[in-house]
Order: structure tokens, then sequence, then C-alpha cells
């Protein structure tokens, strides 16, 4: 039997690379061979810093591509493409091989002098971002260069290329080409506001740093549903990668596609899940959540609908890997990352971290309001509905009467408050008969799902296919179609929660007012931290 081409869709997300093989059947529909995962940790620091080594993003591709070939036949599959997706809005520079310096985060708010002096400069934040398309102040890739130019000069006088996304630094060590997608320039305050090319403004107006090293460092825009580059001896190419693997499942030449940056690809993941939920009864609501490290509420519209011209609400409006429509998401900074810290916090005594399992009996053990705990879920600032890169989390309402289970559903219930929060600055769920789709790493924990259908009074649907990342599906879907979902022939691959009969509201005005009574302590506390 002649053996099937096989696409392997990556997505290197925050916490780990998640790949996937995906096969695309006779009748259109995309059959998930094998999937795998491979962790990683960030590094935080003083003045809001988040880094990781971006080496550690290839050689965690490595090894999850080893375990997908793995499982695989080698009678039967080739690998014929590859297609990359990950998280965006880092700032790492390289040299001809090796990147010069961890990569900076999109959570790290080091810059935030920057942030305002290039604020100052370009007149106002909704100027650049009229100029940009988005401009998220410390969190911006424009505010984080300005910061390097200061800091590390000499890194930049080496450097050949910056890239903006994980993905990205995965396909300049596959292929050696540097690019971007627009999905990943929109987040950057770099490109113009369509992301076809860097924005000449940026680069006349602002400060003389960036019209020198910066512009120069620039990588390519590229489309995602053309290959980057093709890797001529396959797999063979890829170093690192066990050679008999290589041998066995990719000796032929293999294409490398530069996909969109997470935003995207888990746009298009989300878009079949809500497709299936829509089989299976009931009306969805075009709005989905995201809780993976960081968090997003979003939705796609044409790109001429809802134009804010220069709008500085802290919503991202970014081009959608297909033609014609936009992607208008309300992010949050850490969301799913709050949950490493309480399982870091309640460590086990073997010195573990908490496993999600337990962590999710524990929260599921207490009664809605934790006791009367509040989280605030804020540990690296917050972009959306107000930015603040000096926000940091809380705990309020601890007693002695506080157990380990009140704290681990406290910050369950405190990501759930702050994405109604969002939800409600962005008018995003006005008929609460409508279920809302949620999905990444999150959407695994059941009581998670539980209180957020509760808090946002409204059914709550998930993917039962745990084992496939949406983004890693959205990233397949780039290079196995060019269609929306259509309703899922299949039924029962979704899971629903309606809310529980309490009420939330009076805590989550209480959790908004601790939030607003912060914001002064929060200024004072940056000056020590
Ligand atoms: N079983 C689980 N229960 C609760 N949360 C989970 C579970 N699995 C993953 N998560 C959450 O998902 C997040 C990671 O999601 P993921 O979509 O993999 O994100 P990323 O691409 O940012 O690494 C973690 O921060 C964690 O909060
Ligand atoms: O790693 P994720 O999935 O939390 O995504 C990070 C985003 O790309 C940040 O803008």
């Amino acid at each position: 039997m002649k053996a099937k081409r096989v696409a392997v869709a990556v997505d290197v997300g925050s916490r780990s690379t998640k790949v996937a093989a995906v096969c695309r059947q006779e009748d259109g529909s995309e059959q998930v061979l094998a999937t795998a995962q491979s962790e990683y940790e960030a590094q935080h620091g003083a003045r809001g810093m988040v880094k990781q080594d971006a080496e550690t993003w290839y050689t965690a591709f490595v090894d999850a591509l080893e375990q997908v070939l793995r499982k695989l036949d080698p009678a039967l599959h080739r690998v014929s493409e590859i297609v990359l997706s990950g998280q965006m809005q880092c700032v790492v520079c390289v040299d001809g091989g090796r990147p010069l310096m961890p990569a900076i985060l999109y959570s790290d708010t080091r810059a935030t002098e920057e942030a305002a002096e290039l604020t100052k400069i370009f007149g106002g934040a909704d100027k650049i971002a009229a100029l940009t398309g988005n401009f998220k102040g410390a969190a911006s890739c424009m505010a984080k260069a300005l910061w390097l130019s200061r800091r590390k000069a000499a890194v930049l006088t080496i450097a050949r290329h910056v890239l903006f996304g994980a993905h990205s630094f995965v396909a300049w060590r596959l292929t050696g080409r540097a690019a971007c997608d627009r999905t990943t320039a929109q987040t950057t305050s770099f490109s113009n506001k369509n992301a076809d090319a860097w924005c000449a403004d940026i680069f006349e107006q602002g400060p003389r740093e960036l019209a020198g090293d910066w512009k120069r460092l620039m990588p390519d825009l590229v489309a995602v549903n053309e290959p980057l580059a093709t890797l001529e001896k396959g797999l063979m190419g890829i170093s690192g990668l066990d050679s008999t693997l290589a041998a066995t499942f990719g000796a032929t030449p293999v294409a490398i596609y530069h996909g969109p940056g997470d935003l995207g690809t888990t746009t298009l993941g989300a878009a079949t899940v809500r497709a299936r939920a829509e089989a299976e009864g009931g009306r969805v609501s075009k709005n989905y959540i995201y809780i993976g490290t960081s968090g997003w509420i979003a939705r796609c519209e044409p790109d001429n609908a809802n134009a804010a011209e220069g709008a500085n609400d802290g919503v991202f409006r970014i081009a959608h890997p297909r033609s014609g429509m936009q992607i208008v998401a309300s992010p949050m900074t850490t969301c799913g990352g709050n949950v490493e810290w309480i399982r870091a916090m309640l460590r086990d005594p073997s010195g573990d971290n908490t496993a999600y399992a337990k962590l999710d009996a524990l929260a599921g053990s207490c009664d809605p309001g934790a006791n009367g705990v509040l989280y605030l879920p804020h540990p690296n600032g917050e972009r959306a509905p107000l930015q603040n890169p000096h926000a940091r989390a809380a705990m309020v309402g601890i007693s002695g009467e506080t157990t380990q289970a009140h704290l681990a559903r406290a910050v369950l219930e405190g990501v759930a408050f702050h994405l109604r929060w969002l939800a409600e600055a962005g008018h995003m769920f006005a008929d609460a008969d409508e279920a809302v789709v949620v999905v990444g790493g999150g959407a695994r924990s059941t009581v998670w799902c539980q209180i957020l259908a509760t808090v946002l009074g409204r059914p709550v649907v998930v993917n039962k296919t745990e084992s496939i990342d949406t983004a890693v599906l959205g990233a397949a879907s780039c290079v196995t179609t060019d269609e929306e979902p259509s309703a899922a022939a299949a039924k029962d691959l979704v899971k629903r929660f309606e809310p529980e009969d309490f009420s939330y509201s009076a805590l989550y005005t209480a959790w908004r007012a601790v939030y607003d009574a912060l914001q002064g302590p929060y200024a004072e506390l940056q000056k020590v931290a």
C-alpha cells in the first residue's frame, strides 16, 4: 500500500510545544494520527522580567516530533509538510545560527519606561495604534526593542535578525529564514495596520535607535499558506532529530510552513469546536474563551466591521489567517499561568507540583465562593480591560479557617472573574442562552469549566478530544483545508457544562472593588520589587 502524506502541525506554546501528525481523509476530514508534548519553564526576574531560552523551543520541537514519529506506522506514513504556530509578541535576536539572548516573552513588562517614552514621542498610545493597529504598552515588541537598544547595545551590533514568535524561531532553525506572519506582526507595534509591511512611520518618527538597528533586523513578512522553504533532504535535514526516524518517515522533501501565531491558529481550531457544538444543538456564541498560559476572549468578524481607528482599549485587532477577516481579542496576560503558580505553592511533600487532578479535586471539594477568599490573577501585570504593567496577583480574605482547597478554588474563580470582566467590558456575551466555547489547556479541568459556566451565567462547551491542542488543530487546518469548518457529521464530540444554582454577582462586585482599591498600592509596590 502507498504511504499516506502526513502533515506535522506544531504549537510552540509558553509552557510546552505540542505536535500532532495529521492526515487528510478522502472525505475532506482530518484524521489525527498521533500527538505529543514537550515541556519547559520560563524564568521570572526583577522588574517584571519573563524570559525563556529560545533554544529550548527548538529542542522541545525535536523531542515532541520524535515522540510523534515513534507512534506512526513506517509502512503507511510519510511526513510531507510541517506547519508551525506558537506564542507571539516575543523578542529574540539571532546571529547566523544562534540566539544571542534569552527570548523576552509577551508577559515581560520590563519596558514600562520605554513604553511611556514612545507614547510621548508619537503623541499618545492611540496614535501608535492608528499607525500599527495595536499598541500594548510595555508588552509591545517596540517597547522591548527600545529597552534592548538602551541596555544591551552590544547584542544589537552582532545581531542579524529579530524574531517575534516562538514558531518563527523554530522556522528559522529549520530553514535559516527569518520570517514573521501577519497575525504575529500585528502584536509587535512594528507593522502597518494591515501587517503587509513594516511600518515606515515607526522607524522615521520614533527614537533614532528604531531607525538604525531595528529597521535592519526586521524579518520577512510571509504568507502562511505558502511554504517558507523546502527541506530537500526531508526530515534528514532537521538537526538533532534521530537519524533512523528521519530516514524512516521523511527521506523525501518536506515543505516548511511558517503558520500564523497562536491567536490565529487557536481561532481556527475554536471554529471547529464551535461547529461541533452547533451540530449537537443549541446556540453558540461567536466569542470563544482560550485558557492557555495566557488567555483571551476572541471572535472573528469581517475586516471592515467595528473598525476602531487607533483604539487604545486593550483589545487586539489582528489579521485572520484567512483573508477578509479580522480577529478581535481581549487578552489576559496570565490566565492558566495562575494555576501553575498555585500548583507550585501547594507542592506535594515529594517536591512535585500538585497534579492537575489533585488541584481539581481540592477546588471541587469546597463550595462556590472559596469561603470568602478572592484571588486577583495578575502576577505579570494586565493588558485588558485596563492596562497596568504594575498590577500583581493578590489573595484577599484569608482567615484561620482557610484551607488549601479554598486557595485552589479561589485561583480558578479569580481567573473566571477576570474573564467575566473582559466579557462585560467588550459586551461579548449579550445573550444568556448562547453557550460559549472554551479551549486551551484549562478546558481540561471539569471544575474550572463548571466555575466558568456559573460565573458567566451561561453554558460552557469544550472539545471532548483532549489529546489535541486547539492551536495545533488550527495549524493543521492551514495546510489541510482552506474552508471554514462545517457542522460535524459525528456526534458526541463536545461536553457541555450548565451554570449551577449559585450567584457569583456579589463576590464578583467585591473582586472588582478589591482590584480598584489596589491600584495605588501597586504603584508603590513596584518601587521595591
Ligand atoms: N488538566 C488540567 N487542569 C487544569 N488546567 C490545566 C490542565 N492542563 C493544562 N492546564 C492549564 O493549561 C495551561 C497550558 O495550556 P496550553 O493551552 O497548553 O498553553 P500554552 O500554549 O500557553 O503552553 C496551564 O497553564 C494550565 O493552567
Ligand atoms: O502561549 P500562549 O498560548 O499562552 O500564548 C501567548 C500569546 O501568543 C501571547 O500574545
